[in-house]
């Protein structure tokens, strides 16, 4: 009864875990465990145990197997026995009763536990406790490493892994002094011969250590992280013991179940695939192979910008362009541009001017090149704790950034998702230092602002991103973002992928969706009737250069800037691509969510 017990709440436990890898709305998860057949059976049995104590039921008769032997005796002696008489001799003496009444007998006389041989009445001085440990070979690792001390030739249990078959049987400890593997005194034996017994050792696995007094503590609560660098244990010639390794790459989750040691921890990933963990850097151990790296590292290429080409015919625009006024071209794409009203609302943040001031502010950095550079402070912690994060429906909805190369759809997606529900999804209204126009009006094209203003808000870092387009300044301000979100709405931006660093908040808590190219068939199936504005003013198709670029640089982008994407979405089908944008939003508004523990620490 009790492994039986045992057995349920660890089903228990693996249950909920599952739950919480799945990211399953809380009420959910609560009705799940609760309905569960497992909790029902749980109950049950506890009830059955209460009344049990209460009545303390006392043996009617502790040899119930004896009273059964003297039974079938006497009924072996009757001379034409009835039927009852034979039936009951049948069933008293089959296998399954005989074991019944043994069992009870056992219960009767509460005689459980193996009789130990009496322990020796003279004990030598010191003697140290011994365990004797079997443990059935299967095809799983071991789960636990060995150490050598250099100065004894002693061999020690250096780590037991999570969730390993050493872990499981709860025998093997860190610390343990390892006397013999199969028979075989391990003392003096290097590490290699130990681990060739253990492959050369068939069924059983018999090992004799002396425990270490001062267990560590192995109830260890886990803590979250996201990956903010990639590893691998086959190219790290420092891990103890490779094959225990865990590869991972930047933005996977990991659960590290074990920090105990000061270089090496165990982690799981997220969500668990398997129960056994594995061995990783811990982000002391990390940082200092960062800094080795740094200095040996060859210098990379900048992969962040797409490289921006022009066949002649757009070179020969870009200068008739140079000649025009920012406001003819503004009007001329205004023109061409969709309408900005939808149901009476205003679309905030589409003017050809501002996604012409982006695009020039993308040219820019390519020639600079040093807003390139990874921000250091990103790269300086190679793991960020995170927490599940649940929005309570009175707070801010969380700020929904979306992020792709130049021409992936950005802006199509973002325009039809304001305009499916204007009153729910808006854009910030972004701010400018060109002169206002007939028929505009000021915080709805754009919030106008005088030069010295932008640049005393530039000082005081309220943009999230600025720049100079044909003599005028354009940039997306927080307050304007601010401004979205206290209106009860959801505020979707569209930004650099260098701009996510400053918008990671525990007030903004930003959810990034980075909108992904599909492949080059795909692009240029769904792109064929597409038309382009590219720095020279004109709305053309897409090229097959375009194509190319367009989906190395979503790669480059994606591999750059992953660990900081909540969700990845290819815009394939266009249609296709906008509902499964809104489910996202839905849910990374209304479900459980991944957001770093600091976050929610520093509430702004
Ligand atoms: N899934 C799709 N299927 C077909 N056409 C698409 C799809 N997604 C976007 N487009 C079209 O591709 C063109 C480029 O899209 P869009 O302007 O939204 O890109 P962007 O990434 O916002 O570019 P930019 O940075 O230049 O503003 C547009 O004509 C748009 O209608």
């Amino acid at each position: 009864m009790e492994d039986g017990v045992t057995e349920m709440l660890s089903d228990v436990v693996q249950d909920v875990s599952h739950a919480v890898c799945r990211n399953i709305y809380g009420s959910q998860v609560l009705h799940e465990l609760l309905s569960a057949p497992w909790l029902h059976a749980l109950l049950k049995i506890y009830e059955r145990l209460l009344q049990f104590e209460r009545s303390t039921p006392t043996p009617v008769l502790p040899y119930a197997s004896g009273l059964s032997l003297e039974i079938l005796t006497t009924l072996q002696n009757v001379h034409g026995p009835s039927a009852e008489a034979r039936e009951l001799y049948s069933l008293l003496s089959s296998p399954h009763i005989q074991a019944l009444l043994s069992s009870h007998d056992s219960v009767a006389q509460s005689d459980y536990g193996p009789v130990l041989a009496p322990l020796p009445d003279e004990m030598p001085e010191g003697e140290e406790a011994m365990r004797i440990v079997c443990l059935v070979k299967n095809n799983q690792p071991l789960g636990a490493t060995i150490r050598r001390d250099e100065d004894t030739g002693e061999i020690y249990i250096a780590r037991v892994i999570h969730g390993g078959l050493a872990d499981r049987s709860r025998l093997l400890h860190p610390g343990d002094l390892l006397v013999e593997v199969n028979g075989n005194p391990v003392v003096g034996l290097e590490p290699e011969q130990i681990i060739q017994i253990l492959i050369n050792s068939q069924g059983t696995i018999l090992f004799k250590v002396i425990p270490e007094k001062a267990q560590s503590n192995s109830g260890q609560k886990s803590v979250y992280m996201r990956a903010l660098v990639d590893y691998s244990p086959l190219q790290d010639s420092s891990i103890p013991c490779p094959d225990a390794g865990m590869a991972f790459s930047r933005g996977e989750l990991l659960e590290v179940v074990d920090q105990s040691d000061a270089h090496w921890w165990q982690a799981r990933k997220l969500p668990c695939s398997t129960s056994c963990a594995g061995l990783i850097p811990s982000a002391g151990m990390l940082k200092s192979k960062q800094r080795e790296q740094w200095w040996c590292q060859p210098l990379q290429v900048h992969t962040c910008i797409r490289p921006l080409t022009y066949d002649n015919n757009e070179k020969d625009q870009i200068q008739s362009d140079e000649k025009r006024t920012a406001t003819e071209l503004e009007q001329i794409y205004f023109e061409k541009a969709d309408s900005d009203i939808s149901d009476g609302i205003y679309l905030a943040g589409f003017r050809q001017s501002f996604r012409l001031w982006r695009r020039t502010s993308y040219r820019k950095r390519r020639q600079s090149c040093t807003s390139c550079a990874p921000n250091t402070s990103a790269y300086s912690t190679p793991y960020e704790e995170v927490a599940l994060y649940q929005r309570p429906p009175q707070e801010d909805h969380r700020l929904i950034v979306l992020l792709g190369a130049t021409r992936v759809g950005v802006n199509e997606l973002r325009k039809r998702l304001i305009k499916l529900n204007p009153s729910t999804f808006q854009g910030p209204v972004p701010h400018t230092t060109r002169p206002i126009r007939a028929g505009e009006e000021t915080g709805r094209e754009y919030h106008f602002v005088t030069k010295e203003l932008f640049e005393y808000m530039v000082c005081n870092h309220r943009f999230v991103e600025y720049g100079e387009y044909k003599g005028h300044l354009y940039g997306t301000s927080t307050d304007a973002i601010d401004e979205v979100l206290k209106r009860g709405r959801m505020c979707i931006l569209d930004v650099e992928p260098h701009s996510i660093q400053p918008l990671r908040t525990g007030k903004l808590k930003p959810y990034v969706i980075f909108i992904k190219a599909p492949s080059l068939d795909r692009l240029r199936q769904t792109r064929r009737n597409a038309r382009i504005i590219t720095n020279c003013s004109v709305n053309r198709a897409f090229t097959e250069d375009d194509f190319v670029e367009l989906e190395e640089s979503s790669r480059l982008m994606e591999a750059k800037y992953k660990q900081f994407f909540d969700e990845v979405l290819v815009n394939d089908d266009l249609q296709h691509a906008c509902v499964q944008l809104c489910s996202i939003l839905q849910r990374a508004q209304d479900e459980p969510q991944w957001i770093p523990v600091s976050w929610s620490r520093a509430e702004e």
